[in-house]
């Protein structure tokens, strides 16, 4: 069928949900369907100012091929003189960052339940030969049943292109990313690990006063597991076996899945609907 042109008249629009890099996310209801959705307002002269065009052009692209449970659907998108809209699946729960900062870090059966989520999704996003290369809290929602989202697809690359882009923290950065090396999948992997640590410790593991000192961490693979809270051996064993400078020696996605700790603590539902707070 010939594909919808969307536009502003299709939409009662609510209440803001937040601010992005380059605009605002509203709470929005398709008028006929009443379905509810997320419409992400980016301004051009914004992406024209950063020339951020092939970028925004390259996560469409990416985010409408991708249909997978825990990867935030984009549904289409529309423009007027002044703005791009982008019609974004609704996930209730927001940010998983606003969950980890509230109760401090998360129980062990959620962050294996999330941790099996996102190496379901990217091995999905690998096999569709898309390298997210950006996977941290601020991108990963939470819809009403605490299913896991990826969201924000805004720096990752078909695998073909290998462009690099520095921004933001480097604290969930593979040391071949910071190295400004080629890289490839595994630094999927990596941040897999780098998140299950956050996610147990409430802070990611090479966090350190400055960037350069991170940096150092990083390439050093300085870990240490603090003696509290309190974190099982096969955890600790899972991140080991993820935070490995040689990206070849990483556990692969399929290992993640099938690692005695996600065997034991994953929700085979793959979603944490009770908080046990
Ligand atoms: C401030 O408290 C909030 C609680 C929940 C939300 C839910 N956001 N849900 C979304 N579904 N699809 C998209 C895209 C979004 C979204 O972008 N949310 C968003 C955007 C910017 C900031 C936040 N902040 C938080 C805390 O979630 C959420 C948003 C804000």
């Amino acid at each position: 069928p010939q594909k919808k042109q969307w536009s502003l008249q299709d939409f009662e629009i609510g209440k803001p949900l937040g601010k992005g890099k380059f605009g605002r996310v509203y709470l929005a209801r398709e008028l006929k369907s009443k379905y509810i959705v997320a419409l992400k307002v980016i301004f051009k002269e914004q992406i024209e100012k950063y020339r951020l065009h092939h970028q925004l052009r390259r996560e469409m692209e990416i985010q409408t091929s991708l249909r997978h449970p825990n990867v935030l659907m984009l549904y289409g998108w529309f423009h007027d003189d002044e703005r791009i809209y982008l019609i974004l699946e609704y996930a209730h729960r927001g940010e998983l960052y606003r969950e980890l900062r509230k109760t401090g870090h998360l129980t062990e059966k959620q962050a294996a339940t999330y941790i099996a989520s996102l190496a379901q999704a990217l091995a999905y996003c690998h096999e569709k030969d898309v390298i997210h290369r950006d996977i941290k809290p601020e991108n990963l929602l939470l819809d009403h049943e605490g299913r896991l989202k990826i969201a924000d697809f805004g720096w990752s690359v078909q695998s073909t292109s290998k462009r690099h882009t520095m921004c933001g923290t480097l604290d969930y950065l593979a040391p071949e990313m910071v190295e400004n090396k080629a890289h490839d999948y595994a630094v999927d992997n990596w941040t897999l690990g780098i998140l299950c640590y956050e996610f147990l410790y409430g802070v990611p593991p090479f966090e350190a006063e400055s960037q350069t000192d991170t940096f150092r961490r990083i390439m050093k693979v300085d870990l240490s597991f603090p003696s509290t809270p309190q974190v099982s051996a096969e955890a600790k064993d899972l991140i080991s076996r993820l935070l490995v400078k040689d990206s070849s020696k990483r556990l692969s996605l399929q290992k993640i899945m099938e690692h005695p700790w996600i065997m034991k603590n994953a929700d085979p539902m793959d979603k944490c609907s009770k908080l046990d707070v």
